[in-house]
């Protein structure tokens, strides 16, 4: 259903996604692995057409997305939903009205402009916050919630545009191990009960292992690893990582060991 093939994007000398190939036949979850710097976001930018391709094509359901413009490309935008690192909500405004953001690119400018909605709209923006575990949060401001409870909002911001694939770009990089650990299950049970496709850029082996059907690792632009969560072995993950014989797992997993090696204690206890 999506192939990539040769997909290119630089910056003056610098391929920062170089010759990238894969495909993905059925709408699974596959987490995207690499330092700093090695590509990821690029590529999810690229699929959502927040970035343009130098060279290569990425063809969804038959279709060329690089190819796409104007009306055509917004619409793939709202089949492609993105969520970030910082959430991007509107701080001041409330959450049902952030949730119901994810509908605007079918509103007119009208509506918009003076924030009336669809009473079937509202309902469904609440039962998908429901879905989420923060309806009780529906009326206050997003910036009264906390990390965790915002980056369900913005995935709730996600699913209202109802997407055949939603990509994440670090989702959990600025939430604590408990917070961290949600949100990922809200993903997973996303993709899992709606069948929609994800592809979640996560900093951490570990992450990636737990939740994904599948990794890809980048290493300088390149992939350098295409598998399963049981083919990471140590050793393909200190070539994704491009680190020594001295490489530990550890030091590139995130807390959420830690959380489940508090829990296990205290039930040992
Ligand atoms: N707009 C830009 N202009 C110039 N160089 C860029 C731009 N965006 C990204 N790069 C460069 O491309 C390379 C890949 O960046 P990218 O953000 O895709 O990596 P990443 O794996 O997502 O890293 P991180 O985990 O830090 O976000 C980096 O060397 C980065 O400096």
């Amino acid at each position: 259903m999506l192939t990539v093939t040769n997909l290119t994007k630089r910056f003056g000398s610098k391929a920062a996604v170089d010759n990238a190939n894969f495909d993905v036949n059925e709408p699974a979850m596959i987490g995207i692995i690499g330092r700093s710097g090695a590509g990821k976001s690029t590529m999810l930018r690229m699929m959502n057409r927040l970035a343009d391709a130098s060279e290569g094509s990425i063809v969804f359901e038959g279709e060329d997305i690089t190819a796409l413009k104007g009306a055509a490309k917004r619409a793939w935008q709202s089949r492609c939903a993105m969520i970030f690192q910082q959430f991007n909500l509107v701080p001041r405004m409330d959450v049902v009205s952030n949730v119901l953001h994810g509908t605007l690119n079918r509103r007119s400018t009208v509506a918009t402009m003076f924030n009336l909605y669809p009473e079937d709209d509202i309902h469904k923006a609440i039962e998908i916050l429901d879905r989420l575990g923060i309806a009780d949060q529906a009326p206050k401001r997003a910036e009264a919630l906390s990390g965790g409870q915002q980056q369900r909002v913005a995935i709730a911001r996600a699913v209202m545009q109802d997407p055949q694939i939603i990509l994440a770009d670090e989702p959990i990089a600025s939430l604590d191990p408990m917070n961290a650990q949600i949100v990922m299950e809200a993903l997973r049970r996303i993709h899992e009960e709606d069948g929609r496709m994800v592809i979640a850029n996560l900093h951490t082996l570990d992450t990636a292992r737990r939740y994904c059907d599948r990794v890809i690792g980048m290493r300088d632009g390149r992939i350098v690893f295409d598998g399963t969560p049981d083919q990471l072995t140590t050793g393909a993950a200190r070539d994704i990582y491009g680190a020594g014989d001295d490489f530990s797992e550890a030091a590139t997993s995130t807390e959420i060991q830690a959380l489940d090696r508090s829990a296990a204690t205290a039930v040992n206890a």
